[in-house]
C-alpha cells in the first residue's frame, strides 16, 4: 500500500494496450478556460517546459500525463540511466525516449495536429505521455482544451458545447478527482472550471481549486477568502499559485528561477504571508499526490470487484467464440456432425415448441404455424363472400343458358352447379397463401437455428440453410399442388345431398323468413302466386302447410329429397314427376300436376319417369305448367310463335335491360339460388379449412421435420466439404484474438491489485 500510484499507472498502461476504457481508474483531470494557467501549473508541477505555448486555443487534444517518479517509480530504462537522466515517452511512439523536453512539445504539437488538424479543431482522442523524473511526485493527471467562447480558425461552431462536452466526459467519472484552475484576477462567480465541476460533483468532494496569475490582481486586492475556503468552499480546498509569465517564459526563465520567485511572492505577501506554506506549486503538488493515493485506496476495493465481474464477461465471451483448438483434422468430422445435429435438431424444437430460446416478444415456430391455421387461414377463407362477383344478371344467365334450345330437357340444377363451381375457386388463393405463410414461417426458423457456435463458421451456416430451404421449397409445389387438388375436388363433383346442405326447400323458408322481415317485397312476392308448386322433402318439413304471406306465393311448391346419384344416372339433374306426389309420399298443391317452373326442376319437384329419365321434351310441354316454364326459359314472344326474325330473338335475349329488369319470379329464383350457393359454399369452406392445415401439417410441417436431419447429414457430412465448411469467419477470428487480450488485461490487472493489496 506504500505507493498505490505507479498501481494505478501500471494498470493505465495495462488498459492503453488494448484501448480499453472499462475501467475508471482514478486520475487528476485539468479543467479551466483558456488561458486559466494549466499548462503552467502542469509544467511547474513537472518543473519541466514541456508543452506547446502561445496565444489562443493551445492545448487542442486531451493529455493523460503519467509523472513517474524514478525513486519509487516504474522505468522501463535501466537503473543507472533512469537516475542520470529525466525522460519522457509517448504510447504512441513506445520504443522512443525523449531526454529533450523540447522534442517533447514538438511531439505534442504535431501529434496534435496530426490528429486534429493544422488550425484550431479540437479532437477527443489522447495523448498518452509518460515523464520518467527524480523530481516529479508520482501522479496521473489529465490536461484538458479550455473552455472558448468564440469560435475561431477551424473551430466549428458549437466549439463550446463541445469542449464543455469532452471535458463533462472526464470529471464525471467518479474516479476523477476534479483540478479546477480559475485565474484569480477574474472574479470567481464567473469561473468556468468551478462551475464545470459543480455540474457533476455538487457536494464538491472531489474538486481541488487552484488559483493562478495571484500576481496579476489589482493592488490593494487579495483572494485571502477563497484560499482560505470562506468566499467557496470545496472538501478538497483552494491552493494559491504563482506560474511564469508569458514574458518569463520569452525569456527562457528557467524553472528553478520560476520556483523561487513564487515561493519569495507568497513569503513576502502581506496577505499570503501567513499561509505561505500552504501556497505554490510544490504544496500542490503534494497534495495531489496525497489526495489521488487517498483516492486510489478508496477506490482500490471497487475497482478489484469490477475487474473480477469482467473477468467473468470476458471468459464468457471468448468461449461464444469457439474453441479454436478443436478444429484440427481429427476433430472436423465429429464437430460438422455435433453443430448439424444441433441445427437440425433446433428446427425441430421450433416446430414443437420446445425450443430453449422461446422468444417472448413475437409468436414464432409451431405456435406461429398454428395461428396461421386457425387465425390468418381461418379469417381470410371467412372474409370470402360466397356469392362474390355473381350479379343478379349472370345467375338469370347461367338459369336461362343452362336450359339450351330445348328448355324441358335441360334443369336449372346445371345452372346451380355452372354458378357454384366458379365460387368454390374463390377458396384457392387463401390455401394456398397458407400454404405459402407455413413455408416462409419454415424458412424463418430454420434462420434462426444453429445457435452461435455456428456464427463462427458463416460458411457452414449458409450450406446449412440452404440445405433445409431446398428441402422446404421441394415440399412446397406437392403441398401446393396437393391444396390446388382438394379445390379441384371439391369443384369436380357438387353434392347437393350434403346433409348440411339447405336444399330447396330450406332455401324456401329463409326467403320466407327474409320476406316477413321485408314485408312490401313480400308483397310483391305475393304476386307469384299463379305459381303453384308442392313444396316438401327433408330439408323443408318445416315449412307448415297453409301458411299465409310467402308460403300463399309458393304455397305448394314441393321438394323432392335431394336425388341419389344413381337416381341421376348419366344427368345430373332432376325430372319431372309424372305421378305429381312427392317422393315423400306428399300430397302435392291442387295446382301441383304439371307446374314445370325451374324451380320444380330444380327441386326436384318433376315428374319422374319409373326409370328416372326424363321424359319426352313434348309431353312434358303438354299443359299450363309446360307453359310456365317455357315462359321463365324462353321470351313469351317466341313461345307464342310470333313472327319473330332471328336476329331479334338473340338481340332480345342478350339485351341487358331485358336481364336486368327481373320479374319478381325471376327475382325470388335469384334469391333462392343465392341461397344455396352460399348454403353450399359454406360446407366446403368448412371442410377446406379443416382440409388445408392437415394437408400443410403432414406434406410440408412434418415432412421436412421428419426428414431434415437425414437431408443435412446426407448433403453435407462428406469428408471433401469438411474443410470449406470449417473456414472461421476472420472478423470473429479477430474478436476472439481482441477478446483474449482483453482478459489477460483484466487477469493482469486483478493480480496486480491482488499484489498489492
Ligand atoms: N503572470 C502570470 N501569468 C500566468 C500565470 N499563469 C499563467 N500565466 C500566463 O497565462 C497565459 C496562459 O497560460 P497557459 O498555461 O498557457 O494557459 P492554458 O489554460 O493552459 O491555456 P490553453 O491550454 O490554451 O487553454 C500564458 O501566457 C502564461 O504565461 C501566473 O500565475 N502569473
Amino acid at each position: 500500500m506504500n505507493d498505490l500510484i505507479p498501481l494505478v499507472n501500471k494498470l493505465q498502461d495495462v488498459f492503453n494496450t488494448i484501448g480499453s476504457d472499462s475501467i475508471d481508474l482514478p486520475q487528476i483531470v485539468v479543467v479551466g478556460s483558456q488561458s486559466s494557467g494549466k499548462s503552467s501549473v502542469l509544467e511547474t508541477i513537472v518543473q519541466k517546459d514541456f508543452l506547446p505555448r502561445g496565444n489562443g486555443v493551445v492545448t487542442r487534444r486531451p493529455l493523460v500525463l503519467q509523472l513517474v517518479n524514478t525513486h519509487t517509480g516504474i522505468s522501463s530504462m535501466d537503473e543507472t540511466s533512469a537516475k542520470n537522466a529525466d525522460y519522457a515517452e509517448f504510447m504512441h511512439l513506445p520504443h522512443k525516449q525523449f531526454l529533450d523536453f523540447d522534442e517533447v512539445r514538438k511531439e505534442i504539437e504535431s501529434e496534435t495536429a496530426r490528429v486534429a488538424g493544422q488550425n484550431k479543431a479540437i479532437s477527443r482522442t489522447p495523448i498518452h505521455l509518460k515523464i520518467f523524473s527524480k523530481d516529479v511526485l508520482n501522479l496521473t493527471l489529465v490536461d484538458l482544451p479550455g473552455v472558448t467562447k468564440i469560435p475561431v480558425g477551424d473551430q466549428p461552431t458549437d466549439i463550446e458545447k463541445q469542449t464543455r462536452n469532452l471535458i463533462l466526459d472526464y470529471i464525471q467519472r467518479p474516479n476523477s478527482v476534479i483540478l479546477a484552475v480559475s485565474p484569480a484576477n477574474v472574479d470567481l462567480a464567473n469561473s468556468d472550471s468551478l462551475k464545470l465541476a459543480r455540474q457533476v460533483d455538487p457536494h464538491a468532494k472531489r474538486t481541488i481549486g487552484v488559483l493562478t496569475k495571484l500576481d496579476l490582481m489589482d493592488a490593494g486586492t487579495n483572494a485571502l477568502d477563497v484560499l482560505s475556503g470562506r468566499a467557496y468552499p470545496l472538501k478538497l480546498g483552494f491552493v494559491g499559485v504563482v506560474n511564469r509569465s508569458q514574458a518569463d517564459i520569452q525569456s527562457n526563465k528557467p524553472m528553478t528561477d520560476a520556483f523561487k520567485s513564487e515561493t519569495v511572492f507568497f513569503e513576502n505577501h502581506p496577505a499570503y504571508r501567513a499561509i505561505a506554506h500552504r501556497c505554490g506549486t510544490t504544496f500542490l503538488a503534494k497534495t495531489l499526490s496525497t489526495i489521488l493515493m487517498n483516492h486510489i485506496r478508496d477506490k482500490l476495493p471497487d475497482i478489484k470487484a469490477k475487474l473480477n465481474s469482467l473477468i467473468g464477461q470476458t471468459q464468457q465471451e471468448l468461449s461464444s467464440y469457439g474453441d479454436p483448438t478443436f478444429t484440427g483434422k481429427a476433430h472436423r468430422g465429429a464437430i460438422i456432425l455435433q453443430l448439424l445435429t444441433r441445427f437440425a435438431s433446433d428446427f425441430v424444437a421450433a416446430i414443437d415448441g420446445t425450443s430453449a430460446e422461446i422468444s417472448t416478444k413475437e409468436l414464432c415456430g409451431g405456435a406461429r404455424i398454428y395461428y396461421i391455421f386457425n387465425n390468418v387461414f381461418g379469417s381470410a377463407l371467412d372474409s370470402v363472400n360466397p356469392c362474390e362477383n355473381l350479379t343478379n344478371q349472370d345467375i338469370r344467365i347461367a338459369i336461362r343458358n343452362s336450359t339450351g334450345p330445348r328448355p324441358s330437357l335441360f334443369v336449372p340444377e346445371i345452372a346451380f352447379e355452372l354458378l357454384v363451381k366458379p365460387q368454390i375457386k374463390l377458396l384457392e388463393p387463401p390455401s394456398l397463401r397458407c400454404v405459402e405463410l407455413a413455408y416462409e414461417e419454415l424458412v424463418k426458423i430454420c434462420h434462426n437455428c444453429g445457435g452461435k457456435n455456428l456464427a463462427r463458421f458463416p460458411r457452414f451456416h449458409a450450406k446449412l440453410i440452404e440445405v433445409v430451404s431446398d428441402l422446404l421449397r421441394e415440399r412446397l409445389g406437392p403441398t401446393s399442388e396437393y391444396v390446388e387438388s382438394l379445390i379441384a375436388i371439391q369443384r369436380s363433383y357438387i353434392n347437393t345431398n350434403h346433409p348440411d346442405f339447405i336444399g330447396g326447400g330450406g332455401a324456401m323458408s329463409q326467403l320466407e323468413r327474409t320476406s316477413e322481415r321485408k314485408k312490401p317485397e313480400m308483397d310483391r312476392t305475393r304476386r307469384i302466386s299463379a305459381v303453384n308448386v308442392t313444396l316438401n322433402g327433408p330439408s323443408n318439413s318445416h315449412v307448415v302447410e297453409g301458411e299465409k304471406s310467402l308460403t300463399n306465393a309458393v304455397s305448394s311448391l314441393s321438394v323432392h329429397p335431394v336425388e341419389k346419384p344413381r337416381e341421376r344416372e348419366s344427368s345430373t339433374h332432376l325430372h319431372p314427376n309424372p305421378s305429381g306426389i312427392t317422393t315423400n309420399g306428399a300430397h302435392p298443391g291442387p295446382n301441383a300436376p304439371g307446374k314445370d317452373t325451374f324451380l320444380n326442376y330444380f327441386f326436384g319437384a318433376q315428374p319422374r319417369h319409373s326409370t328416372g329419365r326424363p321424359s319426352h321434351p313434348e309431353s312434358r310441354l303438354a299443359g299450363h305448367s309446360q307453359d310456365v316454364a317455357k315462359e321463365m326459359i324462353m321470351p313469351k314472344t317466341v313461345l307464342d310463335g310470333e313472327p319473330v326474325g332471328i336476329d331479334r330473338k338473340l338481340d332480345h335475349m342478350t339485351d341487358h335491360n331485358e336481364l336486368s329488369h327481373l320479374s319478381d319470379r325471376e327475382d325470388m329464383e335469384t334469391q333462392l339460388i343465392r341461397s344455396l350457393i352460399t348454403s353450399y359454399f359454406n360446407i366446403t369452406r368448412k371442410s377446406i379449412q379443416d382440409l388445408v392445415p392437415k394437408a400443410v401439417m403432414h406434406l410440408l410441417v412434418n415432412y421436412s421435420r421428419e426428414s431434415v436431419q437425414n437431408r443435412l447429414v446426407a448433403t453435407l457430412y462428406k469428408e471433401e466439404l469438411f474443410n470449406d465448411l470449417l473456414q472461421e469467419d476472420d472478423s470473429l477470428s479477430a474478436e476472439r484474438a481482441k477478446c483474449k487480450a482483453m482478459l489477460d488485461v483484466f487477469k493482469n490487472a486483478f493480480s496486480i491489485i491482488n499484489e498489492a493489496m
